[in-house]
């Protein structure tokens, strides 16, 4: 769909999209130096996000403020209540914009809206869990807030859902200006633009890039050339997307946002430096017996990894033949909580097999055992269907029905890392970037 032209005009006057950073992190002097490297791409606003204001209070607005001092700033309170309390404390340690959230009752927008006005501050409302966030906006822009804002919350982005996808419903609702916030790129920025919202906000796609300068100028400049429209783009299905972000992030990288669980124990590559990525393929089979084993080559394909229990580390399930035959129906893996053999040929086929032991000896073709049955391996259980990655650290499992949040709670993780090592590179330690003594549990 090709959108065009038809928002900014606020007023009778064309006014130039706003990008607004949201400083979504923990630590101010962190989020100061990212601030001033933002503005230095083109931020024009910046926003103190509600997990630094939890963290550091309004002296996040206060230093903002301070180190910015031609900016407008923006308090993200997430005000539900004493609306009047949170905008004044806001506004008094410098913020120009309060956001308070739509599902807030009336009586609380109200009162936020007359301390706005008496300290000279706007208000921005976040449509953010409103249950019906069309008719929420049409009573938000009666009751006379200045901005209302679509938004979809990281935690929701990770299960797939998208403020692209309501933001033309709030555009033909209100005639006040209209911010987009929620996992935001120069891609989305631009569409976003394009179907006519004046304000776009970025967060961790800008503040946890190493080059936070670089970033920002992209989105800058996404913004201003969709000015003239853009072609919105076909959405890949999720499936698609998770595939593609698991074979990006690596195997800690999913663990961590698995709350460093998932990781299976004792099985290791043994044909380092390749990657695997598929739906599981199950087999349970026994010490001494490599039938079952091998059958599962014929039910799999590229798009599966064939996970093995054998429980035994003395007697071989698998080989060079079995891996040969893998190799020529393309079949993306093997895992096997067991023993495997012929290393050699492995190696020269140059294909991924991850295992807890090599031995020589094999076992027989018995046909004992189950394929695509639920079965432990490497300490977990693993189902058919479940997600395996596997690269140089280990192998993780992913629920099936978690897969699509998993992955991208994976990507969030690496960007982070990307950012912390960035700033490591810059001269600090570990323990300063991370502030470990003051996250210490006390
Ligand atoms: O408001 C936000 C969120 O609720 C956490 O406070 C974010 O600032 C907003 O979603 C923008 O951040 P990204 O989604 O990372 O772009």
């Amino acid at each position: 769909m090709v959108c065009s032209l038809t928002a900014w005009l606020y007023g009778g006057d064309l006014i130039k999209p706003i990008l607004q950073v949201a400083l979504d992190l923990l630590e101010l002097d962190r989020a100061v130096q990212i601030a001033l490297e933002a503005s230095d791409g083109g931020a024009d606003w910046i926003e103190a996000g509600t997990p630094l204001i939890k963290s550091e209070g309004m002296d996040a607005v206060r230093e903002l403020r301070k180190a910015l001092p031609g900016k407008k700033i923006v308090a993200d309170m997430k005000t539900v209540d004493t609306g009047s309390m949170e905008v004044e404390m806001a506004a008094k340690a410098g913020a120009n914009i309060v956001a308070i959230l739509a599902s807030s009752d009336d009586s609380t927008v109200s009162d936020a809206l007359r301390a706005a006005r008496k300290y000279g501050v706007e208000i921005v409302v976040d449509l953010l869990g409103s249950p019906d966030p069309v008719e929420r906006s049409r009573e938000m822009e009666a009751l006379g807030v200045d901005y209302i804002c679509v938004h979809v919350g990281i935690d929701q982005q990770m299960i797939g859902q998208r403020a692209i996808d309501f933001l033309d419903d709030i555009l033909g609702t209100v005639k006040i200006p209209v911010a987009v916030a929620g996992g935001i790129d120069a891609s989305s920025a631009a569409e976003a633009i394009a179907s006519g919202a004046s304000i776009v906000i970025v967060g961790g796609s800008v503040t946890r890039s190493p080059d936070v300068t670089a970033s920002s100028r992209k989105v800058r400049e996404a913004m201003d050339r969709a000015m003239g429209g853009v072609n919105r783009r076909e959405r890949k299905s999720m499936d698609e997307e998770m595939f593609e972000i698991f074979k990006e992030v690596s195997t800690p990288n999913i663990s961590d946002a698995m709350h460093r669980k998932g990781a299976m124990r004792d099985v290791l590559p043994i044909n380092p430096g390749q990657k695997i990525v598929g739906r599981a393929i199950t087999v349970q089979t026994f010490e001494g017996d490599w039938a079952k084993s091998v059958e599962a080559i014929d039910l799999a394909g590229p798009e599966n990894v064939i996970v093995i229990y054998n429980g035994s580390r003395y007697v071989s399930c698998w080989g060079g033949l079995a891996t040969q035959s893998c190799k020529m129906k393309g079949v993306g893996g093997v895992v096997i909580d067991g023993a495997v053999r012929d290393l050699d040929e492995i190696r020269e086929m140059g294909y991924p097999i991850f295992a807890s032991s090599i031995t020589p000896m094999a076992g027989e073709p018995k046909g004992m055992g189950e394929i695509n049955a639920e079965i432990t391996c490497g300490g977990l259980a693993v189902r058919p269907g479940d997600i395996i990655v596997g690269d140089d650290s280990g192998v993780v499992v992913i629920p099936r029905e978690r897969g699509y949040e998993i992955s991208r709670r994976a990507k969030e993780v690496e960007k982070t890392e990307s950012r912390l090592r960035e700033e490591i590179l810059r001269g600090r330690t570990l323990s300063e970037v991370a502030n470990l003594k003051k996250w210490e549990k006390k």
